[in-house]
């Protein structure tokens, strides 16, 4: 009752990490109800929107940043002033953060977003944060894969997504049993979510928002003159939606006299009335899109799946295609002499081999599919060996 009473005053100061209510995928509910209006926000931070950039609410990809007028190319559509991107270290950080910094280094380095997810957490947490305007309009949930339900994620039939997926899965469980045996002794002060829990759950939310909304832009100048690359979060830019032919894009611009960096969107080509403004997030396959941002784009010329190469499934599958005597499993000695050489034969092969994306077929199987399919040995043989660069 004592340790109750202590805490009830503490907690008065933070806010909850946990949230329940209604979903539907295409239009998430936001963390509050109504949140701060995130255009007067940007301004009155010292930042600039342009007057035809609108946030809508009804596009099937959530919200959405749409034109309410026509806006020439070469615009500003959006400029942030360096204070306004989330990002792990800020010059607003606090003593909580010798908690979190700690905390973010037991983090493997793939799951970057779980890092500044940490610190996301950390600011909801926190009344009063610089951020809430920004954090209150976030989607209180995502439809990335670790909240898919057990029978789903199975329906994924894709091994290397599977692998990610339960991957990532068992990292927040493990990661949530890490974060309370570093939380529970700490003095209220020192907490860096205000005494509340953290669970899978939440640290899932903190990860998904980060890897579905940050962008990798260039960090603070090093000394030897160039910048590091750090994820960070761009309120009003991050309610962008994603296409391949995008209609703007983000730049990085000192102000002359100014060491500040400003982040801004800019109009690739002329925008007309009710076109949505659209950004690329980057030449990805289904996987990265599905995992990272939970949606994927019908016919996405960067998809590619990853295949063992493996001769008996080879004959298997040319035998359903209808191609004559395929010997794939069973080579002549000349055509495992150049399976060898293109790694996929030996002691250590890599059998690694994909399909699809800009190259369609991986170099090395379409060479080993020529090879295999020729029974000519002397014309392979007189001819440039097709390997990963000539095809
Ligand atoms: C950076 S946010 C964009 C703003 C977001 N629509 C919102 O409601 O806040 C990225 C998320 O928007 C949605 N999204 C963006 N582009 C999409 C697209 N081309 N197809 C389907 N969903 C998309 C996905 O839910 C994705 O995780």
């Amino acid at each position: 009752m004592a340790a109750a009473k202590l805490l009830i005053p503490t907690l008065s100061h933070f806010r909850p990490l946990t949230c329940a209510a209604a979903v539907s995928a295409s239009n998430p509910a936001r963390l509050v109800p109504r949140p701060p209006d995130l255009l007067k926000w940007i301004k009155r931070e010292g930042g600039f929107v342009h007057e035809a950039v609108t946030i809508t609410q009804d596009t099937t990809y959530g919200l959405g940043l749409v034109a309410s007028g026509g806006i020439p190319k070469g615009s500003d559509l959006i400029v942030l002033p360096e204070h306004v991107p989330l990002k792990f270290q800020s010059d607003k950080d606090d003593e909580a953060d010798s908690v979190s910094l700690p905390l973010s280094n037991r983090v493997p380095e793939e799951l970057w977003a779980m890092k500044l997810g940490l610190k996301l957490l950390q600011e909801r947490a926190k009344v009063g944060s610089f951020w809430w305007p920004y954090i209150s309009n976030l989607p209180e949930t995502y439809t990335v894969p670790i909240f898919f339900s057990g029978e789903d994620i199975k329906n994924l039939q894709y091994a290397p997504l599977l692998y990610q997926v339960n991957k990532r899965c068992r990292f927040l469980l493990e990661f949530e049993q890490e974060v309370k045996n570093v939380l529970k002794n700490l003095k209220p002060s020192e907490h860096p979510f205000g005494g509340q829990d953290v669970d899978a759950s939440s640290l899932g939310w903190a990860m998904s928002a980060v890897s579905s909304r940050a962008f990798r832009l260039y960090g603070k100048k090093l000394p030897n003159g160039t910048h590091s690359d750090i994820p960070m979060m761009l309120p009003l830019i991050d309610m962008c939606n994603h296409s391949f032919n995008p209609n703007a894009r983000i730049l990085q611009e000192q102000d002359a006299g100014n060491p500040k960096m400003l982040i801004k969107v800019v109009a690739e080509r002329e925008i007309k009335q009710s076109d949505p403004l659209l950004l690329n997030y980057g030449c990805l396959s289904n996987d990265f899109f599905l995992l990272d941002y939970g949606f994927v784009i019908p016919s996405n010329p960067y998809d590619h799946i990853e295949l063992k190469y493996d001769g008996a499934l080879m004959d298997a599958a040319s035998m359903a295609a209808g191609v004559s005597s395929p010997n794939f499993s069973s080579p002549a000695p000349w055509q495992q002499e150049i399976l060898f050489q293109l790694n996929l034969d030996g002691e250590v092969p890599n059998l690694k081999v994909t399909i699809g994306g800009p190259e369609l077929v991986e170099g090395r199987l379409l060479a080993a599919l020529r090879v295999l399919l020729s029974n000519d040995r002397e014309m392979v043989q007189s001819g440039t060996l097709p390997n990963e660069d000539n095809g």
